[in-house]
């Protein structure tokens, strides 16, 4: 019999019926930054996970993406599912080819097992150092993953909080593959843009042209809220800016974990031209950069 999950009790549910946006994303955009959760009665939650979500199936993703004017997704594996990838593939395997993964691995894979997650559609692993989503595994373990993951071409997903960088910088530096920082860092937006702590993240990037980050979930950072989410457009503005050829925009549809409100995901659409503010920035962000970096077989090549 399968089991029945319910929800945490103070979940939110992902927003009913965002707005159709006003900002019109280039032809071709990838929201690379989502996930799939469940539904745990075909796909179960992980026993070890600090959180039981509500279902959001691959056909509701779908279905938004279609709302929001995009054309592709970026599934990236969230924790209430572990290392168990089969939600994550059955969404890749129904996709029309539309979707790719970032999946949760083991250092106990085998080849065989990784073979199968790419012809899935999965591009890469996540390391997640967020203390209320993992006990996060050692760094030799980590290590082990990212000589095993290298040779398929994929790249690291890494995920942690701010106050974390500093101790966790070197092993950052470390990792041999292209690395995407997810929600750039979670910087703490009430300190200065320009200040000791962002500054500290945007050096990784400078320093080190393997890092890419994400310029996502300003729902999480602000702490002004959601009628703009002001505070988080300068530091999501200076990382476009700067790295323009190195970053990626995703919803984070369905919003895990959100406790204060639940964003309108059209609302976070129309946010777009305030982060990246011209067409170039636009395209770059939305479709080049996480082409590049998600389907190259299908990016022209270019001789000179
Ligand atoms: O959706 C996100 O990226 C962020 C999450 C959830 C998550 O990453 C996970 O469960 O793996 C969070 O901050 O709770």
């Amino acid at each position: 019999m399968s089991e029945k999950f319910t929800m945490d009790a103070d979940w939110l549910q992902y927003h009913p019926a965002p707005v159709k946006p006003s900002y019109c994303p280039p032809a071709g955009a990838v929201d690379a930054h989502c996930h799939v959760f469940g539904p745990g009665d075909q796909f179960p939650y992980a026993p070890q996970r600090k959180y039981t979500p509500c279902d959001a199936s691959k056909d509701q993703l779908w279905a938004l993406r279609e709302h929001l004017g995009f054309s592709r997704n970026v599934i990236v594996q969230a924790t209430c599912h572990g290392a168990d990838n089969r939600a994550l593939v059955d969404a890749l395997e129904h996709s029309d080819g539309r979707a790719r993964g970032v999946a949760t691995v083991t250092e106990d894979i085998t080849e065989e097992e990784l073979q199968a997650l790419h012809a899935a559609g999965v591009r890469g692993v996540r390391f997640n150092f967020v203390k209320r989503l993992v006990d996060a595994l050692p760094f030799d373990t980590l290590g082990a993953i990212a000589d095993k993951i290298k040779p398929l071409g994929w790249h690291i997903v890494i995920y942690f909080e701010s106050q974390e960088l500093p101790e966790l910088y070197d092993f950052f530096t470390s990792l041999p593959t292209t690395v995407v920082v997810d929600h750039m860092g979670r910087p703490d937006v009430s300190k200065p843009v320009d200040g000791e702590e962002f500054n500290l993240f945007v050096k990784l990037l400078t320093e080190n042209e393997n890092f890419w980050s994400k310029v996502s979930c300003p729902e999480r950072l602000s702490q002004v809220g959601p009628h703009g989410y002001d505070d988080v457009v300068p530091f999501a503005r200076r990382i476009v800016e700067t790295f323009p050829d190195r970053v990626l925009w995703g919803t984070d549809w369905p919003h895990p974990n959100m406790k204060s409100h639940m964003p309108d995901d059209g609302e976070l659409v129309n946010m777009i031209p305030r982060i990246a503010v011209t067409e170039e920035l636009q395209r770059k962000l939305l479709v080049d950069n996480p082409m590049r970096l998600y389907w190259p077989e299908e990016v022209d090549c270019v001789t000179a």
